[in-house]
């Protein structure tokens, strides 16, 4: 099931010849490689070494961050087992982050859901490794995204005045334990992402599978690379000519795998409407039998209602029983 196909796009290429690189591997399968990225490789190395750290602590030492303590900033820690894709807990463990905003925000100020500040572990040095990691992917979303617009003959304003006014950044850190069982569970079962672009660092272990028109590939780490993926947003911005798909993890090797997405989303309150002229092409049939196109409202309600399945105790307690 191993696949060199998934393209690799050279970020320090001319731009146009970035647009048409995205272009086709938006409108093929949804995920790329980009390399020359300009996110130091030193700034990579601490944060998975930090990573490795803290997923090494005995579990009662990380319980002291559980989400459980993150209230409707939606932020912390969560055990093997806590998180639930399609109603089947992941075998993962993980920390979830966001932008860090203090009490004085005005977001936080209204109560608004996922904003607030972060829970970090005492570790020397984790959460200056986290928020430089995030500032430097929130640039290199900013950049993507403008190859994005120019890939669909959009002026850059198109998508970053309607969009990306204030952009929904989440941030997360797995640790997907060695499985020894013959059978190992999925780390995260198959979805697709819910916003617009999804960058991804891997450890060394593969596990990631990406459905593409061919059935299922590997999608391993590549060195000095991030893959990339697009999420649901993009797909209803382009009527379904951009592809969100379908991926999912198992982790086969005998090591734990880290892996650490960055989601590069829309506003929370922006509503997101389509930017191009609706094409011919009928809409492919979707992994959940839900449609991207029928929902109404904010990306934030979008989003909202997405992670109130994946945590539904969580959201009943945190998120106002929604
Ligand atoms: O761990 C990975 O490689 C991917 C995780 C993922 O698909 C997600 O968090 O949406
Ligand atoms: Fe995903």
């Amino acid at each position: 099931m191993s696949n060199p196909e998934l393209p690799i796009i050279d970020l320090e290429g001319l731009r146009p010849k970035v647009a048409s690189a995205l272009r086709m591997a938006c409108e093929r399968d949804g995920f790329f490689y980009v390399r020359n990225h300009g996110v130091s490789e030193s700034l990579q190395g601490e944060l998975e070494s930090q990573a490795r750290t803290f997923f090494a602590r005995p579990l009662e030492e990380k319980m002291g961050m559980a989400m459980e303590h993150g209230g409707r900033a939606w932020r912390g820690y969560f055990p093997v087992g806590g998180e639930l894709t399609s109603g089947v807990p992941d075998s993962k463990e993980g920390i979830y982050f966001g932008a860090e905003l203090g009490a004085t925000d005005p977001r936080v100020q209204a109560g608004l859901p996922l904003h607030g500040p972060n829970l970090f572990p005492a570790l020397d040095g984790f959460r200056e490794a986290v928020l430089s990691y995030m500032a430097a992917m929130t640039k290199l979303g900013h950049r993507l995204m403008a190859g994005m617009a120019e890939s669909l003959d959009l002026a850059p304003g198109d998508v970053s005045e309607s969009l990306l006014r204030e952009p929904l950044t989440l941030f997360r850190i797995f640790n997907y334990p060695a499985e020894r069982a013959e059978t190992p569970r999925w780390g995260v079962g198959e979805h697709t992402d819910y916003g617009l672009l999804t960058i991804l660092k891997q450890s060394d272990e593969s596990g990631l599978q990406v459905r593409t028109a061919h059935g299922w590939i590997d999608a391993p780490p590549l060195p000095g690379t991030f893959l990339c993926n697009i999420g649901d947003m993009l797909e209803r911005m382009t009527y379904g000519r951009y592809r969100s798909t379908p991926h999912r993890v198992k982790n086969t090797s005998t090591r734990d795998r880290l892996s650490l997405p960055f989601f590069f989303d829309p506003s929370f309150d922006a509503e997101v409407r389509p930017l191009v002229p609706r094409a011919s092409v009928e809409e492919p049939p979707r992994w959940d039998g839900r449609s991207v196109f029928d929902f109404r409202g904010t990306y934030g309600e979008y989003l909202l209602e997405k992670v109130s399945k994946v945590f539904p105790h969580l959201a009943t307690r945190q998120l106002g029983g929604r």
